[in-house]
């Protein structure tokens, strides 16, 4: 009989992270259109209130519409990624259970914030998505998802010349700020970019199974309020770097 423990069925966890509308459906779609013959995928998204994200995404056709589940956060989305991820995994160990083995689960974030960030409790990496048309200076704003998630992309470059931002200096600037991490201009009009951000998923992959991947908490997001008046500054005020081997560091 297969082994279907959590533990033999665990896919790796790519999260996927940026504010609303840079394109974090659309580059899930992609990375599926992209590695889904070569790849046993699985998707999980998150919105506020609907499934208006997995609907979007079983409409595209990329993947079998049952790989993809919907957790509706409630008003606070960023918790349900970083805070009080049951839910997430919960849905997660569903997908990796009922599809056993899955190469890869994508998890989409609800997108509330310009810098919530995932928990390396629920993805072993994470996409952290920019587009051009929230302008050129939101690189320079700064955030732990622009500064220390695995991969940094700058959407829409396509979009560039008709919003007056210049998409290469973005991506200079986005270099800076993460110390030279990896930064990728994208546009689904670019077939190159598009190949980027192919052999980037790849590759940590592969780093993955190799156990050279080390899952790196980018750090919690910036005190922010609630509609309830209350400020909160969650709980976690320093980085974790966490072995493969589930050991972490302070
Ligand atoms: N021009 C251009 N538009 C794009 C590109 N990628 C995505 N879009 C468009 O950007 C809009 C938002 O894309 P989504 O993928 O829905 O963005 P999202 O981040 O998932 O949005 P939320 O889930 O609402 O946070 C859609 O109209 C997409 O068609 C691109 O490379 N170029």
């Amino acid at each position: 009989m297969p082994d279907t423990t959590p533990e033999a069925t665990r896919a790796f966890r790519l999260g996927v992270a940026g504010p609303v509308g840079t394109g974090k459906s659309s580059l899930i779609a992609m990375v599926c259109r992209e590695l889904g013959d070569e790849l046993r995928l699985g998707v999980v998204t998150n919105d506020i209130y609907t499934d208006e994200d997995a609907r979007m995404l079983r409409a595209a056709g990329v993947l079998d519409p049952e790989r993809i589940r919907a957790v509706e956060t409630g008003a606070c989305p960023h918790t349900a990624i970083r805070d009080d991820v049951t839910a997430n995994l919960l849905a997660v160990e569903d997908l990796e259970a009922d599809f056993a083995p899955l190469d890869l689960v994508l998890v989409e974030s609800g997108g509330d914030n310009l810098t919530a960030t995932f928990s390396p409790a629920l993805v072993d990496a994470q996409v952290f998505v920019l587009d051009v048309a929230g302008g050129g200076d939101v690189v320079r704003k700064g955030g732990p998802g622009i500064s220390r998630a695995d991969l940094l992309v700058v959407n829409k470059t396509d979009l560039a010349p008709h919003v007056g931002v210049d998409a290469d200096l973005m991506q200079v600037e986005g270099r800076e700020a993460r110390d030279g991490g990896p930064v990728i201009g994208l546009s689904r009009t670019d077939p190159d970019s598009v190949a980027q951000l192919r052999a980037w998923v790849l590759a940590v992959l592969g780093d993955h199974r190799s156990g050279q991947h080390v899952p790196v908490d980018p750090g919690p997001m910036a005190p922010h309020s609630h509609a309830d008046g209350g400020t909160h500054a969650h709980a976690h005020a320093h980085a974790h770097a966490h072995g493969a081997s589930g050991d972490h560091s302070h």
